[in-house]
């Protein structure tokens, strides 16, 4: 019986033909002279979070996002730069944008504008699987992408890492079990993000984060993602020293995702 692809392996498969899609396009030599021209300092995502964290305070990074696999629509009424504000005033940290069309209605143009209406640091959302989508994440004003080591290879992965710290970018790599953390570890990260979500099944805990914990040495800050949705969620994170977080669907769902922010957090 033949398997049944996983959503993740159907989103991944379909990066691949989006990527030679977007390069017959804009070819990867315009990307760099954009990135040239754009003449942007990228704005320190981590150092947003040891900011946060040293001031004794849960670091946020809150998550842009319309819709989900899982979830369908998740907000109708998605203004991203007004909800970037909101986040703004509610004390986020950083803002992390999905720019996957397909999969999660996100764009580009909703990073470009997000960084262009506040001053926060912000991550491509996105599944990244070739060295294409890193040019471009800096071209549109990335400041840190997310690597998902269930994606990657480990020599690739390695690569695109080097690659967005070359281009001054900081990078989240995330992990959902431990020997994708064992990967993880081997390249000199400073964030490691632990997904609850599985992102073959849907199936969300926050066990994972508190499975995966004993094993992180003390200089990685950890950055728990996902399923994060009461008060008492946080509690339990901060009870075992996680103290950033990436929150998406409970802030997305608020009347004022920011004002949200702030109740669940301060
Ligand atoms: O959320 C999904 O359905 C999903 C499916 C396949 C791959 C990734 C997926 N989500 C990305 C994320 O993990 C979340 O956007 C992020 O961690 C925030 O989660 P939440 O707070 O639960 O919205």
């Amino acid at each position: 019986m033949m398997n049944t692809p996983t959503i993740l392996k159907k989103i991944v498969e379909r990066k691949f033909q989006e990527i030679e899609e977007r390069k017959a396009l804009l070819s990867i030599e315009v990307l760099k002279d954009q990135i040239q021209a754009n003449n942007d300092t990228p704005r320190g995502f981590i150092q947003a979070i040891e900011s946060k964290l040293g001031q004794n305070s849960a670091a946020v990074i809150a998550e842009i996002k319309k819709a989900s696999p899982s979830k369908g629509v998740i907000r109708e009424n998605f203004n991203p730069q007004e909800i970037a504000l909101s986040y703004k005033k509610g004390g986020a940290a950083c803002l992390s944008v999905l720019t996957d069309v397909d999969y999660f209605q996100g764009s580009d143009a909703y990073l470009q504008d997000v960084r262009k209406t506040v001053d926060l640091p912000v991550i491509r959302k996105d599944f990244i699987v070739d060295d294409y989508q890193v040019f471009e994440a800096r071209a549109i004003g990335a400041d840190c992408i997310l690597l998902i080591v269930a994606c990657l290879e480990p020599e690739r992965l390695s690569h695109l890492y080097n690659l967005a710290v070359e281009l001054g970018m900081d990078v989240l790599v995330e992990v959902h079990d431990a020997a994708e953390l064992q990967t993880a570890l081997e390249l000199p990260i400073r964030l490691v993000g632990i997904n609850n979500r599985n992102l073959h099944t849907f199936e969300v805990s926050l066990d994972t984060t508190f499975d995966l914990l004993g094993t992180i040495p003390d200089d990685k800050i950890v950055v728990t993602e996902s399923g994060i949705h009461t008060i008492d969620d946080i509690a339990a994170m901060r009870g075992h020293n996680v103290n950033a977080f990436l929150v998406g669907e409970s802030l997305m769902r608020a009347d004022d995702p920011g004002e949200r922010l702030a109740e669940m957090f301060l």
